[in-house]
């Protein structure tokens, strides 16, 4: 894994050039989905797996034939797992829930995953591991194994680790490992957690929003311009969230000013992102039902202290905070039905690879036409099975190395 020291880590803003990504290829997890688990899950659908790779590997081609270093999430957790005993330890730890499974079965389990290989572990820890699948010992005359359905889990599998976005961000040189809403993500940020701790790649790299006091998604920030980052609160991110990371990154330096951007508590706008993405230094593609209606409270680090002010119409608190006369908003000129419809199908989440550059959803017709016409360049992949867990280009990578603006 040749890192260029020369080229720094991390990020100040949505558009710099895209040099290196975290990705998740989906894998073994996704078959865990069933018609009783997907809801509880986050996924619309059960997504033809196969399928799913191919799209997601057309993706990644993408970004590799514009340049882009593509980070593989279980190649880089199997390295940690490989190289760090802490690393095993913690991560297994972190899987393995005596609360459900009694301490005999726990301390059993954990042994056996001591023993595993790393590559084997790294997938038990992305897809999660049945009771039909554990191995045999002392427990299978045990009540709870008894008691439990084969196809039960053990440990419960991670479909949404495809989201690479939610679980860690970069800002500045630092990574923020984020704290998730939902049970069915929680446990993504352990192994997000050990690779930046354990992987080579990352060693001596400092964290951003170390206390995880409350729910911060990174779907739901979006690095504005240098020094400025909107936070979206709704469904995932609390506004105590976004008041413990403003302070956070104010204290750090990494910003001087949050605009807080409250969203509908809905699932088709889980994350600010879902709703809208930068496509340019000065211009986002927004979902046009919200465009006149999304406001921000900013919170500014002046020499006098923290100062909160608004709420004001969201673009415009934007253009006040970058220091730019207007924040142009691509104009979709969408009806409401087409509008709504590639909303939920991730048109306004796009990945921007440079100032007026982005991956898409080729499915949002309407939304890439009206982009080209305004000479951003679309690069369109599919996302037919992706998509129905609900994310988008943007949603599924963590840049991890962009060009400073
Ligand atoms: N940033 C994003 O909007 N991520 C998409 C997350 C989708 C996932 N199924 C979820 O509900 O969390």
């Amino acid at each position: 894994m040749g890192a260029d020291p020369a080229v720094k880590l991390g990020a100040n803003s949505e558009v710099g050039k895209l040099r290196a990504v975290l990705l998740h290829r989906p894998g073994d997890e996704l078959k865990r989905l069933t018609p009783r688990n997907n809801d509880q899950l986050l996924f619309d659908g059960l997504p033809w797996v196969e399928r799913a790779q191919t799209e997601h590997d057309a993706f990644a081609e993408v970004l590799r034939s514009r340049g882009v270093e593509v980070l593989l999430l279980a190649d880089m957790l199997t390295e940690t797992l490989d190289v760090s005993g802490a690393a095993r330890y913690q991560g297994i730890a972190a899987a393995v829930n005596s609360r459900r499974l009694g301490h005999a079965l726990a301390n059993e389990l954990s042994a056996f995953l001591r023993r595993v290989p790393p590559q084997e572990l790294a997938t038990i820890l992305t897809a999660g591991m049945t009771f039909d699948e554990l191995p045999i010992g002392p427990s299978e005359m045990s009540l709870v194994r008894r008691m439990h359905h084969g196809a039960d889990f053990v440990i419960d599998p991670l479909p949404n680790l495809l989201f690479t976005r939610d679980s860690s961000f970069w800002i500045g040189d630092r990574v923020a490992i984020t704290s998730l809403a939902l049970p069915a993500r929680v446990r993504e940020t352990s192994l997000t957690d050990l690779i930046y701790a354990f992987h080579p790649r990352f060693l001596g790299v400092r964290r951003a929003y170390e206390s995880h006091t409350a729910p911060v998604e990174g779907g739901d920030v979006l690095l504005l311009a240098p020094g400025v980052v909107a936070v979206g609160v709704g469904e995932r991110t609390t506004p105590a969230g976004a008041e413990a990371l403003a302070r956070s990154l104010f204290d750090d330096e990494l910003a001087h000013a949050v605009l807080v951007v409250p969203i509908a508590q809905t699932r088709a706008t889980m994350h600010l992102d879902t709703v809208c993405t930068m496509v340019d230094r000065d211009a986002v593609v927004m979902y046009p039902a919200v465009q006149d209606t999304l406001s921000a409270f900013t919170i500014r680090r002046e020499d006098t202290g923290v100062t909160i002010h608004g709420p004001a119409p969201f673009l415009e608190a934007a253009a006040a905070a970058m220091g730019i006369g207007k924040l142009r908003v691509i104009d979709t000129g969408l009806d409401n039905i087409t509008a709504e419809r590639e909303q939920w199908d991730d048109g306004n989440n796009t990945l921007a690879l440079e100032p007026g550059v982005v991956v898409a959803y080729e499915r949002n017709v309407e939304t890439n036409a009206r982009l080209e016409a305004s000479g951003i360049e679309v690069l369109r992949i599919s996302g037919s099975e992706l998509g129905s867990g609900r994310g988008g280009p943007r949603c599924m990578s963590c840049p991890i190395i962009r060009d400073r603006l």
